[in-house]
């Protein structure tokens, strides 16, 4: 069957690990302390803050809190709580212009084709949707929101999971068969074809010094950059 959707992942797929790394996550990290002191009382913060808490014993002090989001962001666990508050503090980095969102440039390159071929684009990652949303609005290839039809992000379930990807498959109204998914990692590709869907890994010597080839692609179509996808 013909392609008809493309469903990305981010980090280390359209953008570089490194950036994420390297620019976001410390950048969360510094600022948790005064975000927390700042919002934590805004019942769309308070609400996550409480689910760390609960999840860690019912801990009451605001202070211990951020202790387990800074290791978890050390960690880089994808929890749903931690992934929501990283998106509310981005948005001031990327509104001060502190920073902008990094994308290959083969990446923004074939997004761009292919919306303008009319094929649909879709986003999943671990970062939360409104996170997804500011990346995306705030990349180095400027504003490329508007080429995409719909976002995914944990709250559709583990990125590891086939039911994640059958829940994304319902959402986006089409059979899985017609949908593209591209990722870094071979677990994530695994999940998605046990769905159903289409699958290529992304393989970036960037990111991936040492090629994944042989029995390590997990029998996925291998590229390296975006215009070595073939689609139909
Ligand atoms: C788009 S938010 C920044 C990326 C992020 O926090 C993350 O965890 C990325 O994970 P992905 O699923 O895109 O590999
Ligand atoms: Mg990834």
């Amino acid at each position: 069957m013909p392609i008809r959707a493309i469903l990305t992942d981010i980090e280390g797929t359209t953008s570089s690990i490194s950036f994420v790394k390297d620019v976001l996550f410390p950048y969360a990290r510094r600022a948790l302390p005064r975000f927390v002191a700042a919002r934590g009382k805004e019942p769309a913060v308070r609400k996550w803050l409480d689910a760390v808490a609960a999840e860690n014993g019912g801990m009451c002090e605001d202070a211990m809190i951020v202790e387990v989001l800074q290791g978890w962001i050390d960690e880089d666990r994808k929890h749903t709580a931690l992934k929501a508050l990283q998106g509310m503090i981005w948005a001031d980095g990327y509104r001060g212009a502190d920073f902008t969102a990094h994308i290959y440039p083969d990446a923004a390159d074939a997004l761009k084709h292919w919306h303008a071929e009319g094929l649909p684009l879709y986003v999943y990652s671990s970062g939360s949707v409104p996170a997804q949303r500011l990346f995306f609005g705030h990349s180095d290839a400027g504003d490329l929101t508007p080429m995409f039809s719909g976002w995914f992000d944990t709250e559709m379930g583990g990125k590891r999971e086939a039911d994640s990807y059958r829940n994304i498959v319902a959402a986006m109204g089409m059979p899985a068969e017609e949908i593209l998914f591209l990722s870094d990692v071979v677990e994530e590709l695994d999940a998605a074809r046990e769905a159903g869907l289409h699958t290529a890994l992304i393989d970036r010597l960037e990111d991936y010094p040492q090629p994944r080839n042989g029995e390590a692609t997990h029998g996925h179509p291998r590229v390296e950059r975006f215009d070595q996808i073939a689609i139909g």
